[in-house]
């Protein structure tokens, strides 16, 4: 090899959506230019505009924009290709530069802002001179051909000057066209083809940021610290900058298409979130699609391959459901070596939970697990027999989850001393004996049963992890006493004690808005208080579980290690607009005393608005989503420009309110418009057919190309029968009961990449942003 290649990331995207037959040339040329970038065939030649753009050719008719990147330390010269161009589109202003804020490589294409925008700015572009072709071909058409004035408009981002462009990072070829721009399309056109830090920071001002706030949320969080003479050193930031090495796997990367992107790319706000040392929990938070997963995904990768060699588990990642742990598995498994992937411990809190108990348990008193509805009809039973009036059920039930368990309180003075906040309504201290003495009743039915709930199961394994973690750390205790001899002395020297550690070094956790408080106590015991212990990605806005923690008072103290993400990559700002409508008004916690809010959170994705219909009845609804259907199938199948044909299977979904309308739904679909369905369920998604189907809390974590969500009427969005009985008897109970309805439509819609479709019938949802 004497030339290392590398791929800049926006050049990589363009490669996706280029005809095979180019790819194909393209890993040739690639193949050809790190054996001997002076090859005469590759014709490699400086542009005009800078002496660091070099142009090389691939075929007749493309060309590879390269920037020369110093020398690396084996001495081998570096390459970085940062776009594949049609050679009528390579003109000679072309430049790369070294951004001031981040100091990576940013590519600059003043083509890409439109002539409307050039000529008011009075720029003119210069065609670079193609010899060889030019033999056999005429002379491409210059790029900008005069036209008549631009007549001028009245620039989009008024009230910002040069300097604070410049001071917030905006490459510096692009900031005066910035100023010209006159309308939200051209402003689009420029974002769309702007190098990553300037799009964000355009597309913040553009929303109606103030300098200020893009400073704080975009600026500084992509800031790295320069040393003076940055901007010549290009091979310093070519380090910094997110590229693929381009070996002889590129092949497969491309032909994979995005999806793999996330592996090898992570956004610098992402990557400083994945690689800060953490003295203690840390949190990153922020709106659906913003990479937290990814984040979450990296940060487990990252502490594996700092382990020190073994065979042992020291890292689990953990999340609330199922479906998600099997797929954060999946994805891990194509992020990390096998070899690292076994030290990862991938389980469901729930799972662990059990784990937990069976290895306490002695053999045969383990207890089944009952759902929450039964165990609900066995206390119903336990008030009637006891002619119990004062407290309904639901609201005994509540009470029991949330302050008993969930503050795992263990006696009858506990209880009396116990914080209700939140609970709406207050009790008095013999209401409070009374309560308790019904909850005894209750749970030793459950006891004589041989059951308990999942809630239960968790708080206990709470307790078992509480008392381990108290015995290591006596043992510490006793061992600094004695100047860290050997145990002999100490009472409990069990050979099964002496081996006894924390189960684990690190702990990552995703979803964690929807754990309860025993799941919280239960991890801060698996682990050692200290640096990177615990790694949490959260947002509150999808909480749609009855959870609620403040994390500081469970033993998680995250003060000063809180981040936040604010780009989606997932949904389109139609989309988002629309979805943050659904919750915007509400007041959300940080999973502390604070509050986290949706601040900032944009994307640089454009799309169709999302669709609102309103039908006649469940039948016309059906045949509506049915015709939606299959027009998006159409879309997906249409052939590529290399005649390949997409397998629509999984790309499209349709959310429901609950399992009994999925149900329905499934067979309409099938039987009256042939359109085969599969259920998502605790376990994925059943079946083969080509729609997935489920309810909105089945769709958590998930992303869908098109996305229509049915039913969405009054009375079902909130589910007007079970709110009912709570608006009078329990008001604030009735306010979390809505809020947990309003975050469901919000992490539904959220799922949708570049189409989202709204029905309902009747009267629609309050929720709805109409
Ligand atoms: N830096 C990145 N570059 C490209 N794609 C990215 C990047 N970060 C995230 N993505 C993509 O964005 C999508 C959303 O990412 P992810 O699932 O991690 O978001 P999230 O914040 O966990 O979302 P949610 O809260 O809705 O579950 C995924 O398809 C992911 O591959």
């Amino acid at each position: 090899m004497t030339a290392r290649l590398s791929l800049y990331q926006k050049a990589e995207n363009e490669l996706y959506k280029m005809e095979s037959s180019v790819k194909t040339k393209f890993y040739d040329f690639c193949h050809q230019f790190r054996s001997d970038p002076d090859h005469p065939s590759l014709d490699l030649k400086p542009l005009k505009g800078d002496g660091r753009i070099f142009r090389a050719k691939i075929d007749r008719s493309y060309r590879a924009l390269l920037a020369r990147a110093g020398v690396g330390v084996d001495g081998i010269p570096q390459w970085l290709i940062v776009a594949v161009r049609h050679r009528k589109d390579v003109y000679e202003e072309l430049t790369v530069a070294i951004n001031r804020i981040t100091g990576e490589i940013e590519f600059v294409d003043l083509g890409v802002v439109g002539q409307s925008v050039l000529q008011r700015a009075g720029l003119q572009l210069t065609p670079a001179p193609d010899e060889q072709t030019a033999a056999v071909e005429p002379t491409p058409a210059p790029v900008v051909t005069p036209e008549p004035a631009v007549a001028a408009a009245e620039p989009l981002l008024v009230g910002c000057t040069p300097a604070d462009l410049s001071r917030l990072g905006v490459t510096d070829a692009l900031i005066d066209l910035a100023l010209t721009v006159g309308t939200d399309e051209e402003l689009d056109q420029l974002i769309a083809g702007a190098p990553r830090l300037t799009a964000e920071i355009l597309t913040g001002l553009g929303s109606g940021m103030s300098v200020d706030e893009v400073e704080r949320e975009i600026t500084q969080p992509a800031a790295t610290e320069l040393e003076p003479g940055f901007e010549d050193d290009m091979a310093a930031a070519l380090s910094r900058t997110a590229v693929t090495t381009v070996d002889d796997d590129i092949r497969n990367v491309l032909a994979e298409g995005d999806f793999r992107a996330w592996k090898v790319y992570l956004h610098p706000t992402q990557r400083k979130i994945v690689e800060r040392n953490y003295g203690g929990p840390a949190r990153v938070s922020g709106g659906p699609g913003t990479g937290k997963t990814i984040v979450a995904l990296h940060r487990v990768a990252r502490l594996a391959a700092a382990l020190p060699p073994g065979h042992n588990k020291p890292i689990l990642l953990t999340t609330y459901t199922k479906n998600l742990t099997a797929d954060l598995r999946s994805r891990l498994s194509s992020l990390m070596d096998p070899v690292l992937l076994g030290r990862v411990d991938i389980k469901h809190i729930d799972q662990l939970a059990q784990s937990v108990l069976n290895e306490n348990a002695a053999p045969g008193s383990q207890r089944s697990l009952i759902s929450g509805e039964a165990a609900l009809d066995v206390l119903r039973e336990v008030l009637f027999e006891h002619d119990e009036q004062r407290w309904g059920a639901e609201f005994l039930f509540d009470e029991w989850e949330q302050i008993v368990l969930g503050q795992s309180l263990a006696t009858r003075q506990d209880y009396f001393k116990a914080r209700r906040a939140g609970m709406g309504r207050a009790l008095s201290r013999p209401e409070r004996a009374a309560i308790w003495k019904l909850l005894e009743q209750f749970t030793l039915r459950l006891n004589g049963l041989g059951r308990e709930t999942w809630a239960q199961a968790a708080e206990r394994a709470a307790r078992y992890e509480m008392e381990r973690a108290h015995k290591i750390k006596v043992r510490a205790e006793h061992k600094a006493d004695i100047g860290g001899g050997d145990l002999v002395h100490l009472d409990d020297n069990s050979s099964a004690m002496r081996y006894v550690r924390h189960r684990y070094q690190h702990i990552v956790v995703d979803e964690a808005q929807d754990l309860s408080p025993a799941h919280w106590k239960m991890l801060r015991a698996m682990v050692a208080s200290g640096e990177g212990d615990l790694f949490i990605a959260s947002d509150t806005h999808q909480r749609i579980y009855d959870r609620q923690v403040t994390l500081s008072t469970v033993g998680v103290q995250i003060r000063g290690r809180a981040s936040k993400l604010t780009l989606s990559y997932r949904t389109t700002q139609e989309i988002l607009d629309q979805a943050a409508k659904v919750v915007s008004g509400a007041t959300y916690d940080d999973l502390d005393d604070g509050t986290d809010s949706l601040d900032g959170y944009h994307s640089l994705l454009h799309g169709p608005a999302p669709e609102f219909v309103a039908c006649a009845d469940w039948t016309d609804e059906i045949a509506q989503l049915a015709d939606a259907l299959k027009q998006w199938r159409a879309a997906i199948t249409q052939p590529g420009a290399d005649g390949t044909v997409r397998d629509p299977s999984g790309t499209m979904a349709v959310c429901v309110a609950d399992g009994e309308m999925a149900g329905r739904v499934a067979s309409d679909l099938a039987m009256k418009h042939g359109i085969t369905t599969a259920t998502l369920t605790k376990e994925g998604p059943q079946g083969n057919g080509e729609v997935h189907i489920g309810t909105m809390h089945r769709f958590k974590g998930l992303e869908y190309q098109k996305l229509a969500i049915i039913g969405a009427s009054d009375g079902i969005l909130p589910r007007a029968a079970l709110l009912e009985q709570y608006a009078k008897t329990d008001p604030t109970r009735y306010e979390r009961e809505l809020m947990k309805s309003r975050n469901q439509l919000f992490v539904a819609a959220t799922r949708a990449r570049d189409a989202l479709r709204i029905s309902w019938h009747g009267k629609p949802s309050p929720f709805l942003p109409l």
